[in-house]
Protein backbone atom coordinates (compact mmCIF):
# COMPACT_ATOMS: atom_id res chain seq x y z
CA UNK A 1 0.00 0.00 0.00
CA UNK A 2 1.33 3.61 -0.56
CA UNK A 3 2.10 5.54 2.17
CA UNK A 4 -0.25 8.48 3.32
CA UNK A 5 0.06 11.62 1.60
CA UNK A 6 1.30 15.21 2.74
CA UNK A 7 -1.53 17.68 3.48
CA UNK A 8 -0.78 21.01 2.03
CA UNK A 9 -3.06 24.05 3.74
CA UNK A 10 -3.58 26.78 1.66
CA UNK A 11 -2.83 29.54 4.24
CA UNK A 12 -3.65 33.27 2.88
CA UNK A 13 -5.24 33.22 -0.65
CA UNK A 14 -4.28 36.55 -1.21
CA UNK A 15 -0.93 35.74 -0.50
CA UNK A 16 1.58 33.43 -2.91
CA UNK A 17 0.87 30.09 -1.54
CA UNK A 18 -2.07 28.71 -4.12
CA UNK A 19 0.90 29.69 -6.71
CA UNK A 20 3.38 27.98 -4.82
CA UNK A 21 1.10 25.26 -4.70
CA UNK A 22 0.72 24.89 -8.45
CA UNK A 23 4.51 24.95 -8.57
CA UNK A 24 5.14 22.41 -6.40
CA UNK A 25 2.91 19.77 -7.78
CA UNK A 26 4.51 20.96 -11.42
CA UNK A 27 8.20 20.05 -9.77
CA UNK A 28 7.25 17.15 -7.75
CA UNK A 29 4.78 15.66 -9.46
CA UNK A 30 3.61 11.76 -8.40
CA UNK A 31 6.97 11.27 -7.08
CA UNK A 32 6.31 13.07 -3.84
CA UNK A 33 2.23 12.81 -3.29
CA UNK A 34 0.53 15.58 -1.60
CA UNK A 35 -2.51 17.06 -1.60
CA UNK A 36 -3.87 20.79 -1.19
CA UNK A 37 -6.75 21.81 1.16
CA UNK A 38 -8.16 25.07 -0.40
CA UNK A 39 -10.44 26.70 -2.97
CA UNK A 40 -9.78 25.31 -5.88
CA UNK A 41 -10.55 28.52 -8.07
CA UNK A 42 -7.71 30.47 -5.71
CA UNK A 43 -5.41 29.06 -7.65
CA UNK A 44 -3.79 30.12 -11.14
CA UNK A 45 -5.51 29.52 -14.30
CA UNK A 46 -4.45 26.92 -16.27
CA UNK A 47 -3.31 24.52 -12.81
CA UNK A 48 -4.45 20.87 -13.68
CA UNK A 49 -6.07 20.62 -11.10
CA UNK A 50 -7.74 16.92 -9.70
CA UNK A 51 -10.52 17.37 -7.03
CA UNK A 52 -10.08 14.51 -4.63
CA UNK A 53 -12.95 12.95 -2.06
CA UNK A 54 -9.87 11.66 0.36
CA UNK A 55 -6.27 11.81 0.94
CA UNK A 56 -5.66 8.15 0.12
CA UNK A 57 -6.80 9.29 -3.92
CA UNK A 58 -4.07 12.23 -3.69
CA UNK A 59 -1.51 9.30 -4.76
CA UNK A 60 -3.11 8.46 -8.19
CA UNK A 61 -4.31 12.02 -8.76
CA UNK A 62 -0.86 13.56 -8.67
CA UNK A 63 0.12 11.41 -11.94
CA UNK A 64 -2.30 13.74 -13.66
CA UNK A 65 -2.34 17.03 -11.73
CA UNK A 66 -2.47 18.94 -8.13
CA UNK A 67 -4.77 16.71 -5.94
CA UNK A 68 -7.24 19.45 -4.04
CA UNK A 69 -9.57 18.62 -1.30
CA UNK A 70 -12.05 21.21 -2.05
CA UNK A 71 -13.32 23.94 0.16
CA UNK A 72 -15.66 26.53 -1.08
CA UNK A 73 -14.24 29.37 0.35
CA UNK A 74 -16.89 31.88 -1.12
CA UNK A 75 -15.17 35.80 -2.83
CA UNK A 76 -12.58 35.15 -5.13
CA UNK A 77 -9.00 35.88 -4.07
CA UNK A 78 -7.49 39.00 -5.37
CA UNK A 79 -3.35 39.06 -4.84
CA UNK A 80 -2.31 41.19 -1.97
CA UNK A 81 -5.74 42.04 -0.84
CA UNK A 82 -6.78 39.36 1.96
CA UNK A 83 -10.46 39.05 1.92
CA UNK A 84 -11.92 38.68 5.45
CA UNK A 85 -15.05 36.35 4.53
CA UNK A 86 -11.44 33.61 3.80
CA UNK A 87 -9.86 34.17 7.28
CA UNK A 88 -12.32 31.76 9.12
CA UNK A 89 -11.88 28.92 6.14
CA UNK A 90 -7.95 29.42 6.11
CA UNK A 91 -8.31 28.43 10.17
CA UNK A 92 -10.61 25.38 9.73
CA UNK A 93 -8.51 24.44 7.18
CA UNK A 94 -5.62 24.17 9.44
CA UNK A 95 -7.65 22.34 11.74
CA UNK A 96 -8.75 19.83 9.36
CA UNK A 97 -5.15 19.21 8.24
CA UNK A 98 -4.20 18.27 11.81
CA UNK A 99 -7.22 15.62 12.20
CA UNK A 100 -6.18 14.07 8.70
CA UNK A 101 -2.31 13.55 10.17
CA UNK A 102 -3.89 12.46 13.63
CA UNK A 103 -6.11 9.87 12.19
CA UNK A 104 -3.20 8.49 9.52
CA UNK A 105 -4.97 10.00 6.69
CA UNK A 106 -2.58 12.64 6.00
CA UNK A 107 1.56 11.41 6.90
CA UNK A 108 2.18 14.96 8.06
CA UNK A 109 1.00 18.29 7.19
CA UNK A 110 2.64 21.07 5.45
CA UNK A 111 1.08 24.62 6.02
CA UNK A 112 1.26 27.41 3.17
CA UNK A 113 2.29 31.10 5.06
CA UNK A 114 -0.85 32.69 6.32
CA UNK A 115 -0.97 36.16 7.22
CA UNK A 116 -1.58 36.75 10.84
CA UNK A 117 -3.24 40.00 10.55
CA UNK A 118 -5.64 39.19 7.52
CA UNK A 119 -6.82 36.49 10.30
CA UNK A 120 -6.90 38.54 13.25
CA UNK A 121 -9.29 41.17 11.31
CA UNK A 122 -11.10 38.40 9.60
CA UNK A 123 -11.64 35.62 12.05
CA UNK A 124 -10.11 36.91 15.62
CA UNK A 125 -7.81 34.45 15.42
CA UNK A 126 -6.00 34.76 19.18
CA UNK A 127 -2.46 32.93 18.27
CA UNK A 128 0.29 34.89 16.99
CA UNK A 129 0.61 31.86 14.20
CA UNK A 130 0.70 28.54 13.28
CA UNK A 131 2.88 27.11 15.84
CA UNK A 132 0.77 28.14 18.85
CA UNK A 133 -2.21 27.49 17.34
CA UNK A 134 -1.02 23.59 16.35
CA UNK A 135 0.08 23.55 19.58
CA UNK A 136 -3.22 24.41 21.12
CA UNK A 137 -5.26 22.17 18.35
CA UNK A 138 -2.83 19.08 19.76
CA UNK A 139 -3.42 20.01 23.44
CA UNK A 140 0.30 19.98 23.62
CA UNK A 141 1.48 22.98 26.42
CA UNK A 142 4.60 23.54 24.72
CA UNK A 143 6.07 23.27 21.20
CA UNK A 144 9.49 24.36 19.40
CA UNK A 145 9.66 26.19 16.08
CA UNK A 146 12.75 25.22 14.60
CA UNK A 147 14.06 26.91 11.19
CA UNK A 148 16.14 24.22 9.33
CA UNK A 149 18.53 24.31 6.10
CA UNK A 150 21.03 22.35 4.81
CA UNK A 151 23.60 23.43 6.84
CA UNK A 152 21.48 25.08 9.65
CA UNK A 153 18.93 24.61 12.31
CA UNK A 154 18.22 27.11 14.86
CA UNK A 155 15.64 27.54 17.09
CA UNK A 156 14.36 30.46 18.89
CA UNK A 157 13.70 29.90 22.50
CA UNK A 158 10.80 32.65 23.26
CA UNK A 159 9.19 33.32 19.30
CA UNK A 160 6.84 36.30 18.67
CA UNK A 161 7.16 38.68 21.56
CA UNK A 162 8.21 42.12 21.81
CA UNK A 163 11.86 42.21 21.92
CA UNK A 164 11.22 44.36 25.58
CA UNK A 165 9.35 40.98 27.01
CA UNK A 166 11.70 38.53 26.02
CA UNK A 167 14.07 38.44 29.59
CA UNK A 168 10.85 38.10 31.28
CA UNK A 169 9.42 35.83 29.02
CA UNK A 170 12.49 33.44 29.21
CA UNK A 171 12.43 31.17 32.30
CA UNK A 172 15.09 28.33 33.44
CA UNK A 173 11.79 25.74 32.91
CA UNK A 174 10.58 26.94 29.61
CA UNK A 175 14.32 26.90 28.28
CA UNK A 176 14.96 23.35 29.60
CA UNK A 177 11.39 21.92 28.09
CA UNK A 178 12.68 23.86 24.25
CA UNK A 179 16.07 22.34 25.25
CA UNK A 180 14.71 18.84 26.03
CA UNK A 181 12.13 19.13 22.92
CA UNK A 182 15.18 20.33 20.56
CA UNK A 183 16.83 16.97 22.01
CA UNK A 184 14.15 14.95 21.16
CA UNK A 185 13.13 16.30 17.79
CA UNK A 186 16.25 16.09 16.44
CA UNK A 187 16.31 12.21 17.32
CA UNK A 188 13.03 11.19 15.91
CA UNK A 189 12.40 13.32 13.05
CA UNK A 190 16.05 13.94 11.86
CA UNK A 191 17.24 10.29 12.99
CA UNK A 192 20.61 12.07 15.15
CA UNK A 193 21.06 9.42 17.28
CA UNK A 194 23.17 11.97 19.71
CA UNK A 195 22.18 15.52 18.96
CA UNK A 196 24.37 18.04 19.68
CA UNK A 197 22.87 21.30 20.64
CA UNK A 198 24.33 24.84 21.25
CA UNK A 199 22.92 27.54 23.25
CA UNK A 200 23.27 31.19 22.52
CA UNK A 201 23.55 33.77 25.38
CA UNK A 202 20.91 36.58 25.99
CA UNK A 203 23.33 39.46 25.71
CA UNK A 204 25.91 40.53 23.95
CA UNK A 205 29.40 38.40 24.29
CA UNK A 206 27.02 35.89 26.53
CA UNK A 207 27.04 38.87 29.00
CA UNK A 208 31.17 38.89 29.35
CA UNK A 209 31.38 37.42 32.80
CA UNK A 210 28.23 40.14 34.07
CA UNK A 211 30.06 42.84 32.61
CA UNK A 212 26.84 42.78 29.52
CA UNK A 213 24.19 41.28 32.17
CA UNK A 214 24.13 38.88 34.17
CA UNK A 215 21.00 36.07 33.30
CA UNK A 216 24.12 34.14 31.96
CA UNK A 217 25.73 33.74 35.23
CA UNK A 218 22.51 33.33 37.18
CA UNK A 219 20.84 30.68 35.61
CA UNK A 220 21.50 30.03 31.64
CA UNK A 221 24.81 28.52 32.58
CA UNK A 222 23.77 26.38 35.46
CA UNK A 223 20.92 24.91 33.55
CA UNK A 224 23.35 24.11 30.68
CA UNK A 225 25.42 22.16 33.23
CA UNK A 226 22.53 20.66 34.86
CA UNK A 227 21.53 18.90 31.50
CA UNK A 228 24.92 18.05 29.97
CA UNK A 229 25.90 16.29 33.76
CA UNK A 230 22.19 14.30 32.78
CA UNK A 231 24.62 13.06 29.48
CA UNK A 232 22.74 15.93 27.20
CA UNK A 233 25.46 17.07 24.33
CA UNK A 234 25.21 21.13 25.47
CA UNK A 235 27.51 24.22 24.18
CA UNK A 236 27.07 27.34 25.54
CA UNK A 237 26.45 29.77 26.62
CA UNK A 238 27.53 31.05 23.45
CA UNK A 239 27.74 34.39 22.40
CA UNK A 240 25.24 34.51 19.51
CA UNK A 241 27.22 37.14 16.65
CA UNK A 242 30.25 34.33 16.72
CA UNK A 243 28.34 31.17 17.00
CA UNK A 244 26.51 31.09 13.40
CA UNK A 245 30.17 30.65 10.96
CA UNK A 246 30.54 27.88 8.76
CA UNK A 247 33.25 26.39 11.25
CA UNK A 248 31.10 27.37 14.34
CA UNK A 249 28.46 25.34 12.90
CA UNK A 250 29.92 22.52 12.09
CA UNK A 251 30.23 21.94 15.94
CA UNK A 252 26.14 21.33 16.56
CA UNK A 253 23.29 20.15 14.96
CA UNK A 254 21.33 22.66 16.39
CA UNK A 255 21.37 25.92 17.90
CA UNK A 256 19.00 27.22 20.75
CA UNK A 257 19.03 31.16 20.61
CA UNK A 258 17.01 33.05 23.06
CA UNK A 259 14.35 35.47 20.70
CA UNK A 260 13.44 35.35 17.15
CA UNK A 261 15.52 37.76 15.27
CA UNK A 262 18.62 35.88 16.85
CA UNK A 263 17.94 32.83 15.25
CA UNK A 264 16.28 33.50 12.51
CA UNK A 265 18.49 36.63 10.77
CA UNK A 266 21.36 33.87 10.68
CA UNK A 267 19.46 31.40 8.53
CA UNK A 268 17.21 33.86 6.44
CA UNK A 269 20.99 35.08 5.51
CA UNK A 270 22.52 31.81 4.86
CA UNK A 271 19.46 29.93 2.60
CA UNK A 272 16.09 32.73 2.41
CA UNK A 273 15.00 30.22 -0.41
CA UNK A 274 15.46 26.98 0.72
CA UNK A 275 14.83 27.31 5.03
CA UNK A 276 11.80 25.21 6.27
CA UNK A 277 9.67 26.13 9.21
CA UNK A 278 9.28 22.61 11.43
CA UNK A 279 7.18 22.35 14.84
CA UNK A 280 8.70 19.73 17.47
CA UNK A 281 6.96 18.56 19.96
CA UNK A 282 3.77 17.98 18.49
CA UNK A 283 2.10 14.52 17.98
CA UNK A 284 2.42 15.00 14.65
CA UNK A 285 4.70 16.10 11.45
CA UNK A 286 4.40 19.60 10.75
CA UNK A 287 6.39 22.15 8.25
CA UNK A 288 5.80 24.91 6.27
CA UNK A 289 8.17 27.15 4.13
CA UNK A 290 9.92 29.90 6.11
CA UNK A 291 8.84 32.67 4.04
CA UNK A 292 5.58 34.99 4.71
CA UNK A 293 2.54 35.80 2.49
CA UNK A 294 4.68 37.73 0.10
CA UNK A 295 1.68 40.58 -0.79
CA UNK A 296 4.03 42.50 -2.97
CA UNK A 297 4.89 39.93 -5.24
CA UNK A 298 1.48 37.76 -5.26
CA UNK A 299 -0.10 37.38 -8.46
CA UNK A 300 3.28 38.42 -10.20
CA UNK A 301 4.69 34.62 -10.81
CA UNK A 302 7.93 35.26 -9.16
CA UNK A 303 7.48 33.59 -5.65
CA UNK A 304 10.29 31.10 -5.45
CA UNK A 305 9.20 28.02 -4.57
CA UNK A 306 12.10 26.58 -3.49
CA UNK A 307 11.55 26.18 0.39
CA UNK A 308 8.12 24.86 -0.09
CA UNK A 309 9.59 21.74 -2.17
CA UNK A 310 12.10 21.45 1.19
CA UNK A 311 9.46 21.25 3.62
CA UNK A 312 7.15 19.23 1.87
CA UNK A 313 10.95 16.99 1.14
CA UNK A 314 11.67 17.17 4.85
CA UNK A 315 7.54 16.06 5.74
CA UNK A 316 8.21 13.26 3.86
CA UNK A 317 11.18 12.49 4.63
CA UNK A 318 10.39 12.35 8.60
CA UNK A 319 7.15 10.40 7.95
CA UNK A 320 9.43 7.97 6.49
CA UNK A 321 11.62 7.73 9.36
CA UNK A 322 8.50 6.73 11.83
CA UNK A 323 7.30 4.26 9.18
CA UNK A 324 10.86 2.63 9.33
CA UNK A 325 10.46 2.30 13.00
CA UNK A 326 13.98 3.80 13.20
CA UNK A 327 15.48 4.87 16.86
CA UNK A 328 12.23 7.34 18.09
N1 LIG B 1 4.60 30.25 8.27
C1 LIG B 1 3.89 31.37 8.14
O1 LIG B 1 2.67 31.31 8.11
C2 LIG B 1 4.58 32.69 8.03
C3 LIG B 1 3.81 33.81 7.91
N2 LIG B 1 4.40 35.04 7.86
C4 LIG B 1 3.49 36.18 7.72
O2 LIG B 1 3.56 36.68 6.39
C5 LIG B 1 3.19 38.06 6.40
C6 LIG B 1 4.22 38.88 5.63
O3 LIG B 1 5.46 38.80 6.34
P1 LIG B 1 6.81 39.49 5.88
O4 LIG B 1 7.58 39.78 7.10
O5 LIG B 1 6.50 40.60 4.93
O6 LIG B 1 7.64 38.36 5.15
P2 LIG B 1 7.51 37.73 3.71
O7 LIG B 1 8.34 36.50 3.74
O8 LIG B 1 6.11 37.59 3.29
O9 LIG B 1 8.19 38.79 2.71
C7 LIG B 1 9.49 39.33 2.91
C8 LIG B 1 10.14 39.60 1.54
O10 LIG B 1 10.54 38.37 0.96
C9 LIG B 1 9.94 38.19 -0.31
N3 LIG B 1 9.52 36.78 -0.45
C10 LIG B 1 8.84 36.07 0.50
N4 LIG B 1 8.60 34.85 0.04
C11 LIG B 1 9.13 34.77 -1.19
C12 LIG B 1 9.16 33.74 -2.18
N5 LIG B 1 8.64 32.54 -1.96
N6 LIG B 1 9.78 34.03 -3.36
C13 LIG B 1 10.32 35.23 -3.59
N7 LIG B 1 10.31 36.24 -2.68
C14 LIG B 1 9.70 36.02 -1.51
C15 LIG B 1 8.72 39.12 -0.33
O11 LIG B 1 8.38 39.47 -1.65
C16 LIG B 1 9.20 40.27 0.54
O12 LIG B 1 9.93 41.19 -0.24
C17 LIG B 1 3.04 38.45 7.87
O13 LIG B 1 1.67 38.40 8.22
C18 LIG B 1 3.81 37.37 8.60
O14 LIG B 1 3.36 37.21 9.91
C19 LIG B 1 5.75 35.22 7.87
C20 LIG B 1 6.57 34.11 7.97
C21 LIG B 1 6.05 32.77 8.05
N1 LIG C 1 8.83 34.13 11.60
C1 LIG C 1 8.37 32.80 11.52
C2 LIG C 1 6.91 32.76 11.41
O1 LIG C 1 6.23 33.75 11.43
C3 LIG C 1 6.28 31.42 11.29
O2 LIG C 1 5.29 31.30 12.22
P1 LIG C 1 4.30 30.07 12.28
O3 LIG C 1 3.08 30.53 11.56
O4 LIG C 1 4.94 28.90 11.66
O5 LIG C 1 4.08 29.91 13.74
Amino acid sequence: MSPAPIALTCGEPAGVGPEIAARAWAALGPALPFFYIGDPRHLPAGTPIIEIEAPQDAVEASERGLAVLPVDMGPPARPGQPHPAHAPHVVEIIARAVDLARSGAAAGICTLPINKKALIDGANFAYPGHTEYLAALAGVDHVVMMLACETLRVVPATIHIPLSEVPRALTPASLERTIRITHDGLRDLFGIEAPRIAVAGLNPHAGEQGAMGREEIDWIAPLIERLRAEGLSLRGPSSADTMFHADARRLYDAAVAMYHDQALIPIKTIDFAGGVNVTLGLPFIRTSPDHGTAFDIAGTGAADPTSTLAALRMARRMADLRASGAPA
